[in-house]
């Protein structure tokens, strides 16, 4: 099985669930199937202690009338179904016993007419590359996956707006507008598996937030089965049409627990001509927020992504991917990406942006990055972290949106709090956006540095009026810490809207909504 990241490919080695050790880029972020050296992982709901909901058990006869509707396309062979039962991070596991592989939203529709009428429970998944465990079955719902629908419907070369069924790979999206002059205004390090109705379904953020904004603003259109087997058109390709309730938002972000997403509209900008990436060691993080602010001032609008990793990062990225540090060892790093149209033009602002924080002392190394193959070099060492994160042991994650001032010391405090406990507490993400990844690794999963880790982080996150999923959603691992981050009249409205349109709860169950006690 070829297994990539962020592109790149190889065939797995006998080195372990992540192939063998070496410098090339390994991991598909989706497939869990890896060497059969990878220990087991433990099902979820003995982990969690989840008790089934009472759904219907897959007959014999519910077997033969799923083969009708997706004739050869019903799966049912345990080996084929390990991987779609375990999230990429090897943290969650289902057991279902059950894959269908639907190529149109007809077929979706009349699955789900099928499941609802036999209170069958669904788990619909995608590339499977979250990070919240919202793409694998708790139990035994069926899986309905997306891989087969993978056509682009239609692309328009002067608006930019593509069409395209849900289970379109993001990368394979993003190869094909910019053969034609324009960039998906998603990208994020599980391109290479991931697909375009996950990451709607999810409201994934990733690298191009700072420059495009939220899924929110870019997708247009949605089409969606409803829970009976409805098939709701909104797909329109329109910019702006303001004719009532903006349905397609109630999907965005829901997480296959409203409606399973079938097919796309989105607004694809026009690829920038002018591409440079500047990597910076910074010596504190007073020092990372001032290089921010000078950032914004002197870039303005060619400013396309400010990233920051600590020197945790850094260590890990080398242990672990053999990736060489390009700058002076510091304790932080930024990466700033400019996108325009006129490389003369942003050369110079880069160059005095440069000249001014290395003057100033915010910056104390750096290095430019403006053809391609150097670009993705730097990028790889902020992209590839999570890889790196993985190789290093069990990760507690943690994904915050918190006040900038504040962004860094729930790192420290940590680190301090959690001692010899944790083998690394590092600190990462999309500061332009104000969201911290926060990510802790130890030899195992331990329920005793789970209980030290929370509710602390959430009840840290919520003094501060953060938000305890910035971008990742709740999925399964964090659907009971919804109430840190929103009122209990907003928990009650979703708990409203739920029943409304999806009366069985057969939709993606026991996740993003807190159990109800
Ligand atoms: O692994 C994580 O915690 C973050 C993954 C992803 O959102 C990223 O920004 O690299
Ligand atoms: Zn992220």
């Amino acid at each position: 099985q070829q297994r990539t990241w962020a592109g790149a490919s190889r065939i797995p080695g006998p080195g372990g669930p992540w192939g063998a050790t070496g410098t090339s880029p390994l991991v598909r972020r989706g497939s869990s199937s890896a060497s059969s050296c990878a220990p087991e992982v433990v099902l979820t709901r003995e982990r969690y202690s989840v008790r089934r909901l009472p759904f219907s058990v897959v007959s014999e006869d519910d077997l033969a009338a799923l083969e009708r509707i997706v004739p050869g396309r019903v799966i049912t062979d345990p080996e084929e179904l390990e991987a779609p039962n375990v999230d990429w991070l090897r943290t969650v596991r289902g057991s279902s016993k059950v894959l269908l592989r639907p190529r149109t939203s007809q077929e979706v529709a009349h699955i789900l007419r099928y499941c609802h009428e036999r209170n069958l429970a669904v788990s619909p998944q995608g590339g499977n590359t979250g990070m919240v465990g919202g793409s694998t079955p708790v139990f035994d719902e069926i899986i309905v996956s997306t891989a087969l629908m993978n056509q682009i419907v239609s692309f328009h070369n002067v608006s930019g707006v593509l069409v395209c069924q849900a289970g379109c790979v993001l990368e394979e999206l993003s190869r094909y507008v910019e053969e034609r002059g324009f960039v998906v205004p998603l990208d994020l390090g599980a391109k290479g598996s991931c697909h375009i109705g996950g990451n709607v379904a999810t409201n994934a953020g990733g690298l191009r937030f700072l420059r495009y904004g939220s899924l929110r603003g870019t997708v247009l259109g949605l089409e969606v089965v409803l829970a009976d087997g409805t098939i709701l058109n909104c797909l329109t390709s329109l910019r702006k049409d303001n004719t009532g309730y903006d349905l397609k938002q109630l999907f965005i972000g829901s997480e296959g627990t409203l409606g399973v997403i079938t097919a796309v509209s989105i607004l694809c900008p026009p690829k920038p001509s002018a591409v440079n990436v500047a990597f910076l060691g910074c010596p504190g993080f007073a020092e990372v927020l001032q290089t921010f602010c000078t950032c914004r001032g002197m870039l303005g609008e060619i400013l396309s992504a400010f990233e920051f990793m600590d020197a945790e990062c850094m260590k890990l990225v080398g242990l672990h991917l053999h990736l060489a540090c390009p700058v002076q060892e510091s304790p932080f790093y930024i990466l700033i990406e400019t996108s325009g149209s006129g490389a003369g033009h942003d050369a110079e602002k880069l160059s005095g942006f440069l000249e001014q924080v290395l003057g100033s002392g915010l910056v104390t190394d750096g290095t430019l990055a403006t053809d391609q193959r150097r670009i993705k070099m730097l990028w790889a060492l902020r992209e590839r972290i999570t890889e790196a994160l993985s190789r290093d042991g069990y990760v507690y994650k943690y994904d915050l949106s918190l006040p900038l001032d504040r962004l860094y010391d729930l790192v420290s405090d940590l680190r301090a709090r959690l001692g010899l406990h944790a083998k690394h507490v590092v600190g990462y993400g999309h500061l332009g956006d104000g969201n911290l990844h926060l990510n802790v690794t130890a030899e195992a999963f331990s329920p005793s540095l789970l209980g030290t880790l929370e509710p602390y982080v959430y009840e840290w996150t919520a003094r501060q009026r953060g938000s305890v999923s910035a971008e990742h959603g709740l999925g399964f691992k964090k659907k009971d810490v919804l109430g840190y981050s929103k009122p209990p009249e907003a928990l009650q409205l979703m708990q409203q809207l739920k029943a409304l349109l999806d009366p069985k709860g057969i939709l993606n169950p026991y996740k993003t909504l807190p159990t109800r006690t």
